[in-house]
């Protein structure tokens, strides 16, 4: 068991940070060496499993990371972009893997992620499941094989207390028909439509936002031409699919080379 590579959970009271936690310590392939929240939280001292309702995980929770991290192996981090950024310049310094799936990252937070990669192994993706993955992989393919006769329409769905739009995986499967058309999403994308919009424009990717309830996270990619329609869809109803993907790119950075990676690059696709 010593022998496991050790995980902090960052954001460990969160609806991520509670499924890692249990994710973790449940999987006999890693050992749950750290759980970290934010200074004031009520969490801070508790031990996690009876925080979280359950019995003693013998971890108790603190809002030192870097403490925590100079103990791990990896750090798997769903939080918030300024919390990530922060917390990849520590997992750097203590030379741990930095699992990140915080989404709503900006070009200013990518770059304090990138100077971090220089020294360390991140792993990063808006979706860590390996569905999504596989869509992100068909919809590139799709997407290269028809033509602008076909418009491509995202629809993304989850539940009403995300606070960032369009979402990461949204924002991924938009990057891969980008790919596959030959064109940059940036100029591409049509997201939050409202008024009189004009036609839609041709070759435009278009992304919509739907909040509301429980939603775990739905995504579809819509290829509507005149006379038909391909429709791919992923259906998430179990955030463990995420904690699962998290724990395996922590295991697999254990062997990679400092950079910056996702789970493509993870899961071999
Ligand atoms: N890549 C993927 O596969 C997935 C990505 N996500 C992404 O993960 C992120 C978290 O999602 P979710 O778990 O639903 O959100 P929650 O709000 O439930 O959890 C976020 C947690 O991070 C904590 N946090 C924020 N800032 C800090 C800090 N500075 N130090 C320590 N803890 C901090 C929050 O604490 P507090 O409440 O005090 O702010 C909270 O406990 C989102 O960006 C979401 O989009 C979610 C699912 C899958
Ligand atoms: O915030 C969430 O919940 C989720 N966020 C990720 C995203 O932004 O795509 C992944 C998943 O859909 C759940």
């Amino acid at each position: 068991m010593a022998d496991l590579p050790g995980i902090v959970v960052t954001g460990a009271s969160g609806r991520m940070g509670q499924m890692l936690v249990r994710t973790i310590a449940a999987s006999g392939k890693a050992r749950l060496v750290g759980c970290v929240e934010r200074a004031g939280h009520g969490w801070i001292g508790q031990d996690i499993g009876v925080a979280m309702g359950g019995g003693p995980l013998g971890v108790a929770v603190t809002d030192d990371p870097l403490e925590a991290f100079a103990r791990a192996q990896a750090v798997i981090d769903f939080t918030a972009p300024a919390a990530t950024v922060e917390f990849a310049a520590l997992a750097a310094q203590a030379r741990a893997v930095h699992v990140i799936g915080t989404t709503g990252l900006e070009a200013a937070h990518l770059a304090k992620i990138e100077a971090a990669a220089r020294h360390a192994v991140v792993v990063r993706a808006g979706n860590m499941s390996l569905g999504v993955n596989l869509l992100v992989r068909l919809t590139q393919k799709i997407a290269a094989a028809l033509d602008e006769d076909w418009d491509v329409e995202i629809v993304e769905a989850h539940h009403r207390m995300k606070v960032d739009a369009p979402s990461g995986t949204a924002l991924m499967l938009g990057r891969a028909a980008a790919e596959g058309r030959g064109v940059d999403l940036d100029a591409a994308m049509d997201s939050g439509r409202h008024g009189i919009t004009g036609a839609r424009q041709r070759g435009a990717i278009g992304i919509a936002a739907v909040r509301g309830g429980d939603i775990v996270g739905e995504h579809d990619v819509i290829f509507a031409a005149d006379g038909e329609r391909v429709i791919l869809r992923h259906v998430a109803t179990d955030r463990a699919i995420f904690a699962r993907g998290a724990l395996r790119a922590a295991l697999w950075g254990q062997g990679a080379k400092p950079g910056q990676y996702d789970m493509m690059d993870v899961l071999g696709l």
